[in-house]
């Protein structure tokens, strides 16, 4: 069976709430079999750390603070966990516990890493017990029974039949991280965030197929997140550079920790706890992920020259401090960074052997594929001079390189190194979904659009899809030879198969541009935004479903940083979401929003003059690509009712569709049937309008389509969209057929309101005002 191994680090399980949250996950993601790695709750092995220190000091009263401090952290997890009746045997296992170690302190017996690793066994044994409580068959196992070292080294073949021996049931196991046993039995600790090494150690004894790091932070970044807001999350790293990263000091995953995959094919992947729904970074194979930028900043560091180093000597340090040491070879010299709390210990190792050649230092380092590190260096060097940050020492190596400063490199210094260095390099994958009228014209204009946009950002169009076939090439496609490359490569797909594709992109930003009229696609919009993909609509349906699922989907984009833009949901190219936008946030209040918002009406309504009838014009404006693919949404005023649905909800108001009263263009007995069944009763049609022209016009009047908004005094809001007689000679009846009217009243557009008016359908406005999102999204992306 395969088997997949899943840790949680001490943030994961650092109150009640959060071993509930990592119960839910498991519930959700593992099965009979798996193995769940912890390490000690929250803050416990630091208290357990200084524990250790005042027994070292023989400082009694603290001492016994803090082992009070102990025992009240885990009396209450086990009082929020756990149902009084278990309660009583999980506290008195503890209290039995503290006692012996109490003792053993006022015998002067107590040791080092039997104390340390209670905190993992606590954790291993409490969420253990609160599985089997939700009736997950769960077992707490001590990995001092897996794990064995001698002389320091791990017995491999031992520890591998260990495991599969202990763990070979049908349940899922809780094994403690971060603790081993020696040859004799005496507990041995796998070194500072020994959890995460534990876990990949585990998962290839076991030959799991997998591992996720399950931390605090969704992923891997290009830099700090909570320094740069922009920062990119990365959705594949390679594991090179994740070692190159972990050596560098990089806190997301430790040196140590991907050594056990080498030569293996276990998927590992790190994802946040906080955000189980967040696609995580997966660290994958040589080969099987392009090379990324990375801007990573260092704590104080002090920089040491060795005269001669053995092989293995640089572990060998790395183990005594439990910290990685980056070690570099400059001019035929090598050199360690070694973090400035630890170069004590290190110079007292090496004695006699090392120079301090510079102490106290800061800085950052930048990964990145080979050929870019050159300029980078040039770039990073001109962006610290016009900062006044002063360097102390330079390296280069072929996939990196380092920066030792002065002074600690501000979020400020660290936003603009990332912007220069690493977001100049951004990729946007695109996906575009529809090729009918407008998506055709859309994917004509991107060769031009695409070119334009490339010294800011390289934009690869990865997928196109229709409704039953699609062109997946995650390189990108050709887009002066779409078509040819539709014709010979399109292949019929499923959803499931569309989100696996865009799963498996190794893109820093992801979207999907919806110009299809498909309510069935528009339900995928979640799903996109499930796999971190940003989203540009043409299409209605989501703009205008159920107002509880559209805002989930808004929440859902605002929770993962993801984009959605629709402006020519409305209004085709006209810039009216901007409009609403902008008034809105500079302080102002729409009150009224009216107008003829239909293309389609528009074009009928003005040009039908009694000399053809109604019915051919509709054919004609269906030819000229005005209308919805089926033109009743048209003439039904139902897209009209979307679109002031649409703009209703970015004025904030909570409506539903049939909140906007409408009254169709077209007789109710047509509305339902296949369209030629419709054609076949177009006198209908022809015999409805004219009937409702001739009557406009016998009261000197013009037949038009409008819709208008109110929000009223009382902040009550009326919608409505349907047949108008407009006096002749008004804005509305002038209209040139096709052109779409918005007169915005607002709190300082009162007396003469704003007027937005020009073409509203039509496949090149449609597919120009798709380029205008596109670019947006790039701004913004920035
Ligand atoms: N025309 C205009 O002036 C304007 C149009 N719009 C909007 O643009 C959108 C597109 O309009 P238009 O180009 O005229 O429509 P078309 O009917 O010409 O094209 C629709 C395209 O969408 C594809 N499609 C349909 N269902 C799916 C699905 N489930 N998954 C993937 N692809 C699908 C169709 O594929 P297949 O060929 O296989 O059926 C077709 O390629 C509509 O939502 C419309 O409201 C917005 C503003 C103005
Ligand atoms: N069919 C629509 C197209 C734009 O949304 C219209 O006519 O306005």
């Amino acid at each position: 069976m395969t088997k997949a191994v899943h840790k949680f680090g001490g943030s994961s399980l650092s109150s009640a709430a959060r071993y509930q949250a990592v119960a839910n996950i498991i519930i959700g993601h593992c099965q009979s079999g798996d193995c769940i790695v912890v390490s000690a709750a929250g803050k416990t092995t630091n208290t357990l750390v200084a524990l250790w220190q005042s027994y070292q000091q023989q400082d009694e009263r603290a001492f016994s603070d803090i082992l009070l401090q102990v025992e009240n952290h885990q009396l209450q997890l086990i009082s929020e966990l756990f149902p009084a009746a278990q309660q009583t045997p999980l506290a008195s296992e503890l209290r039995d516990e503290l006692s012996s170690i109490a003792r053993q302190a006022q015998l002067r017996q107590l040791q080092e890493a039997p104390l340390l690793a209670f905190g993992e066994i606590w954790s291993a044994r409490l969420l253990a017990a609160l599985l089997n409580t939700l009736n997950i068959t769960t077992q707490d196992v001590d990995a001092r029974t897996l794990f064995t070292q001698h002389q320091g080294q791990l017995m491999h073949s031992l520890n591998r039949s260990a495991c599969h021996q202990t763990l070979a049931q049908d349940k899922i196991y809780v094994v403690t991280g971060f603790i081993a046993a020696d040859s004799e039995g005496n507990t041995v600790t796998l070194g500072r965030n020994g959890s995460d090494y534990s876990a990949t150690l585990l998962a290839s004894y076991l030959d799991a197929a997998s591992v996720s790091i399950w931390t605090d932070t969704p992923g891997v970044f290009s830099t700090d997140p909570r320094k740069v807001g922009n920062a990119i999350k990365y959705s594949k790293v390679c594991r090179a550079q994740a070692n190159l990263l972990a050596r560098l000091g990089n806190p997301v995953l430790h040196a140590k920790t991907l050594s056990p995959l080498k030569e293996t094919a276990i998927k590992l992947q790190v994802r946040s706890s906080f955000e189980p729904d967040v696609q995580g970074t997966e660290v994958v194979k040589q080969g099987y992920s392009k090379e990324k930028r990375f801007v990573t900043t260092f704590g104080e560091l002090d920089l040491l020259r060795v005269d001669t180093l053995a092989s293995g000597e640089v572990g060998a340090l790395s183990q005594l401090i439990q910290h990685g040491i980056h070690h570099f070879n400059q001019n035929g010299e090598d050199y360690l960074l070694v973090p400035s709390e630890f170069t004590h210990q290190v110079v007292l190792r090496l004695s006699g052997r090392v120079t301090i050649v510079e102490s106290h230092l800061r800085g950052f380092a930048v990964v990145a594929p080979g050929p870019d590190i050159a300029p980078l260096v040039r770039q990073a060097q001109a962006v610290l001079d016009e900062q006044a940050v002063v360097v102390r020492f330079t390296h280069s190596a072929t996939e990196y390189a380092l920066f030792l400063t002065d002074q600690a490199i501000d979020s400020d210094v660290l936003a603009i190194l990332h912007d220069k260095l690493v977001n100049k390099g951004r990729e946007l994958a695109v996906i575009i979904a529809g090729l009918g009228n407008v998506g055709e014209v859309f994917l004509n204009q991107c060769q031009q659009q695409i070119a334009r946009l490339q010294s800011q950002f390289d934009l690869k169009l990865v997928a196109l899809l229709r409704s039953q076939e699609m062109v997946f090439c995650p390189s990108g496609l050709n887009v002066t030879q779409w078509q040819q490359q539709w014709q010979s490569e399109a292949q019929s797909y499923s959803h499931t198969e569309l989100l696996d594709r865009i799963s498996e992109l190794d893109y820093e930003h992801k979207v999907v541009i919806d110009i299809t009229a498909s309510e069935a696609f528009s339900q995928l919009y979640p799903d996109f935004a499930a796999h971190d993909c940003h989203l540009i609509s043409a299409n209605k349906y989501a703009g205008t479903a159920a107002h509880d699922w559209y805002q989930a989907l808004r929440t859902q984009l605002q929770e993962r940083n993801l984009l959605w833009r629709y402006n020519t949901s409305v209004g085709a190219g006209l810039p009216v979401n901007f409009a609403l936008a902008d008034l809105q946030n500079s302080g102002d209040k729409v009150v009224r929003i009216e107008g003829v918002f239909s293309g389609t009406l528009s074009w009928l309504c003005s040009s039908f003059d009694g000399e053809r009838p109604f019915s051919e014009l509709v054919l004609a404006a269906q030819d000229m690509g005005y209308t919805e693919p089926d033109p009743r949404e048209d003439l039904s005023g139902r897209d009209m009712q979307r679109k002031l649905l649409i703009l209703a909800r970015e004025l904030g108001l909570q409506l539903e569709l049939d909140d906007i009263e409408l009254e169709a263009l077209m007789p109710a007995s047509l509305a339902q049937g296949s369209w030629e069944s419709f054609l076949a009763r177009k006198d209908e049609l022809d015999a409805f309008y004219q009937q409702r022209a001739e009557a406009a016009e016998a009261q000197g009047k013009v037949l038009r389509y409008t819709g208008a908004l109110e929000i009223d005094a009382a902040g009550k809001v009326h919608a409505k969209v349907g047949i108008a007689q407009v006096a002749q000679g008004s804005a509305i009846a002038n209209l040139t057929p096709g052109d779409n009217i918005f007169v915005i009243t607002t709190g300082w557009y009162e007396q003469n309101p704003l007027v937005i008016q020009g073409p509203g359908a039509g496949k090149e406005v449609t597919a120009a005002g798709i380029h205008s999102d596109l670019y947006w999204l790039t701004q913004q992306l920035r």
